[in-house]
């Protein structure tokens, strides 16, 4: 919120060319659950909407999400949701994110997505490009992070101040609830103590 308790809604939304180079370097399957985070006019979300099995596409500003709803109505793989991308609940199962979330909670975005109780199994975020390379010598715990497509300040209308990249965040073993579990080891089973 600024000063005077009305939100600011900065918004560097990416060009079409753009959003459908980073989708495609998403490398999405047919079956993925993709969330775009911070959805705003649906650049990325329409180039989702024909990679993936379903897109839920989260924005919060009342407006962003009343044309989104119109635009994508008849997107049957999209669902759009009216929420907080901080605190709408994640899917229960294994799920993606590509997005192009607001930078100044870009760190919180990261912390989310790779919590404990998250069952995410790859990320591409576009963030500052500082942020980025921090994220990849220093990845979140059981994930691994690379520094994907680099993405120039004219990519975005408006452009920002600096340039920004793509973060690739991919889980280093599966979900905890998607796990199996593990192989009970042949012998004779323990008596009891
Ligand atoms: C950088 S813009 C990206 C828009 C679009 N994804 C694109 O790439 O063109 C970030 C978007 O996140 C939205 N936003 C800001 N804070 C949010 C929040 N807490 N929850 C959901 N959306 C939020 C803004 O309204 C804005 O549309």
């Amino acid at each position: 919120m600024s000063g005077n308790g009305q939100r600011r809604w900065g918004s560097h939304r990416l060009k079409g060319s753009w959003a459908d180079r980073i989708v495609r370097s998403a490398g999405l399957r047919e079956t993925d659950l993709v969330l775009d985070l911070g959805a705003g006019t649906g650049a990325l979300t329409r180039p989702l909407a024909r990679r993936a099995r379903r897109v839920v596409a989260v924005e919060l500003h009342p407006g962003r999400v009343k044309g989104l709803t119109a635009a994508l109505s008849s997107a049957e793989t999209v669902t759009v949701v009216h929420g907080d991308l901080l605190e709408v609940p994640l899917p229960g199962g294994a799920f993606r994110v590509v997005a192009n979330p607001p930078y100044a909670i870009g760190a919180a975005v990261v912390r989310r997505i790779t919590g404990p109780r998250s069952a995410l199994v790859r990320a591409d975020l576009v963030l500052p490009r500082w942020m980025v390379c921090r994220y990849a010598s220093s990845p979140p715990r059981g994930f691994t992070a690379e520094v994907g497509t680099h993405v120039p300040a004219t990519a975005f209308v408006p452009p920002p101040r600096s340039d920004s990249a793509v973060l690739v965040l991919r889980r280093r073993s599966a979900p905890r609830r998607a796990r199996r579990r593990p192989v009970r080891r042949a012998g004779p089973t323990p008596g009891p103590r």
